[in-house]
């Protein structure tokens, strides 16, 4: 299967070792000083499992990889513009491309039903660029599970154990074209399955996100060092409350205990990718996994003062650092 991963940073480029490993075709659009890195010395992904070593067609421009069977989109949120308006020489008229980022996706109304069935979500594509250039046709929904980073350009460190990835159609049915990815992961070892319900499963990771990606963003350290005092891991798990009663006004109750959840990351010596971006001056996630919550859940009058207050703060350190900017109105 000839695969692209579009942006292998830590998360596309566990997905490159792993699609590697499983004998893929394997082809990687990056840029800047880890392009030069995966030409010169290809990718190492070291995983709580064994290092992998992979050797991808490594370029900036796709139309140097030319068409896909399938493309795997790893860039974080606020680029998916970028990617819309480069990723043609990619595809044929009928390659899907899977989305594995973390919040509400850009198609997450598309096939859902119901009176909301097509809305647009404006947090996770500003300018309709990727609905309009990419199109709900060709969307896979992905939610990994797998905490990464880059710690030097060409080298990916997978720092949790027991990664796991869920692919999902909108429309919730069990593609082929699904199948046959998840198949293409799975030849790599990664579990990965073709979820039937990926906008739950979206919440489910979400969750996650609300209540470590904010608080780490104030306290600068990862979330074992964070979770170390109870009153954090407390407010850690009244965000998880108000996130499932969000997730649950929109349709989508996520079964589990919030103190659960909260245990697990503070298991990790991980910083949350969006303070990895605050350190790397690297544009912040605020507005496609928070900001984006906060507005559904006024929309469906949940109340979520304690994620209000920490996205606020948050998106003030953000501003702050002039990684992000505040979406008029
Ligand atoms: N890191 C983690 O542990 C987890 C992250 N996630 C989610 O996964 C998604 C990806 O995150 P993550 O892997 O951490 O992000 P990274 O920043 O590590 O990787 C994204 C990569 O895409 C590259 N990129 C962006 N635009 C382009 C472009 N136009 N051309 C070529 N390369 C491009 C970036 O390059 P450059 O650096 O030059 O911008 C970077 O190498 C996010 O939505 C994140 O929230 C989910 C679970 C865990
Ligand atoms: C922290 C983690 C692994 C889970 O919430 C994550 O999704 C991220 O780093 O963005």
């Amino acid at each position: 299967m000839k695969v692209c991963i579009f942006g292998a940073g830590a998360i596309g480029g566990h997905l490159a070792g792993r699609l590697a490993k499983g004998g893929a075709d394997l082809s990687v659009v990056a840029r800047g000083a880890h392009l030069a890195a995966i030409r010169e010395r290809g990718l190492t992904v070291r995983t709580p499992d064994g290092v992998i070593e992979a050797r991808p067609r490594a370029a900036a421009d796709p139309a140097e990889l030319g068409p896909q069977d399938a493309v795997i989109v790893c860039t974080k949120v606020p680029a998916l513009g970028g990617v819309a308006r480069a990723i043609g020489p990619l595809l044929r008229p009928e390659t899907p491309v899977a989305f594995v980022t973390n919040g509400i996706p850009w198609w997450y109304f598309a096939s859902h039903g119901g009176p909301e069935e097509g809305q647009r979500v404006p947090e996770a594509d500003p300018d309709g660029s990727v609905w309009d250039l990419v199109g709900p046709r060709r969307a896979i929904g992905g939610v990994i599970y797998s905490a990464c980073h880059v710690p030097e350009p060409g080298v990916i460190e997978v720092t949790s154990r027991g990664s796991k990835l869920l692919l999902g159609e909108p429309d919730g049915s069990r593609s082929d074209r699904a199948v046959a990815l998840a198949a293409a992961l799975k030849a790599g070892g990664l579990p990965c399955s073709v979820s039937p319900d990926i906008r739950t499963d979206v919440w489910a990771k979400l969750l996650n996100n609300l209540s470590n990606g904010p608080i780490c963003v104030l306290t600068r350290r990862n979330m074992r060092d964070t979770f170390r005092d109870a009153v954090v891991r407390d407010a850690a798990v009244q965000v998880v409350r108000e996130g499932m009663a969000i997730a649950a006004a929109m349709g989508r109750p996520v079964p589990g205990e919030a103190e659960e959840r909260v245990t697990l990351s503070a298991d990790i010596p991980h910083k949350p990718s969006i303070l990895q971006d605050l350190e790397a001056g690297r544009p912040m996630e605020v507005d496609a996994l928070f900001r984006v919550v906060l507005r559904l859940a006024r929309e469906r009058g949940v109340p979520a003062p304690m994620l209000e207050l920490l996205v606020t703060m948050m998106a003030q350190a953000a501003e702050a650092a002039g990684l992000y900017r505040r979406a008029e109105g």
